[in-house]
């Protein structure tokens, strides 16, 4: 539960019971990422447009990266269900998420040629080479659960933000992540999460060898979340 700015209480949106398992081994720097004085100043429109701006420009670098991880998800599928789940992704960071970022841009006069030639910050570098390295020498749960912050903190940011009567500024950007179409992704990517943990590790997952290095790996990509909004703040 979360009390917005108006003492409306309104609940955490539930996209999955290992999702929920790996934010709860990790409230720490849960809070720190979907409460960030970034996502503050985006509700109350404090945030300046130029750091706004430079977030959006390594953000559209940051989900080419994120592009290719989703995509060696694909690869690493043990069936067609993950690998029909893993391609939507795509598809969706792609053709929606990814023009978010264009069309914002392209309305403050930075066009499609300049956002793709941005040189990238190392928080950027750090948290996308994470990201794919654990796909790269791990298999489909070690990616995921590197790929699951990401994913869920934006549809809890989104979800939280809308429902608090935000400052108009920065709406296009909530809208997108409040979306029925993103909080159903959302829900999709918990489901997946949870299919392919009790295929792999049993009802008893937590009590499995491999329970504590996957909540390692979401806390470190989550850690990693909170250096990518700090470095947006910077700009
Ligand atoms: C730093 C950073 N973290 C998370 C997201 C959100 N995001 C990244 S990939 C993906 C999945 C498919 O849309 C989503 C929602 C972002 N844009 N930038």
């Amino acid at each position: 539960m979360n009390e917005t700015s108006h003492g409306t209480v309104i609940s955490t949106p539930c996209y999955g019971h290992y999702f929920d398992q790996w934010r709860a081994a990790c409230t720490v720097p849960w809070q720190a990422y979907t409460q960030h004085d970034f996502v503050t100043g985006l509700a109350d429109g404090r945030l300046p447009r130029a750091a706004f701006l430079h977030y959006l420009r390594q953000d559209y670098i940051f989900l080419t990266h994120f592009s290719r991880a989703w995509a060696l998800a694909i690869v690493k599928s043990d069936n067609l269900e993950e690998m029909k789940a893993a391609s939507a992704t795509v598809h969706a960071l792609i053709h929606d998420e990814m023009q978010l970022h264009v069309r914002i841009c392209a309305a403050e006069g930075i066009s499609e040629q300049e956002l793709s030639t941005t040189r990238e910050a190392p928080q950027n570098i750090a948290y996308t080479r994470y990201v794919l390295e654990a796909g790269y020498s791990g298999d489909f749960l070690d990616l995921l659960a590197a790929l699951a912050p990401c994913v869920m903190g934006y549809g809890e940011i989104g979800a939280r933000l809308a429902a608090s009567k935000p400052a108009a500024d920065y709406g296009d950007w909530i809208n997108t992540y409040a979306s029925d179409e993103y909080q159903a992704l959302c829900r999709d990517v918990g489901l997946l999460i949870d299919n392919a943990i009790t295929t792999q590790l049993g009802t008893t997952a937590e009590a499995t060898p491999r329970w504590h290095a996957l909540c390692d790996r979401f806390r470190t990509a989550t850690e990693l979340e909170v250096a990518f909004w700090q470095m947006g703040l910077k700009g």
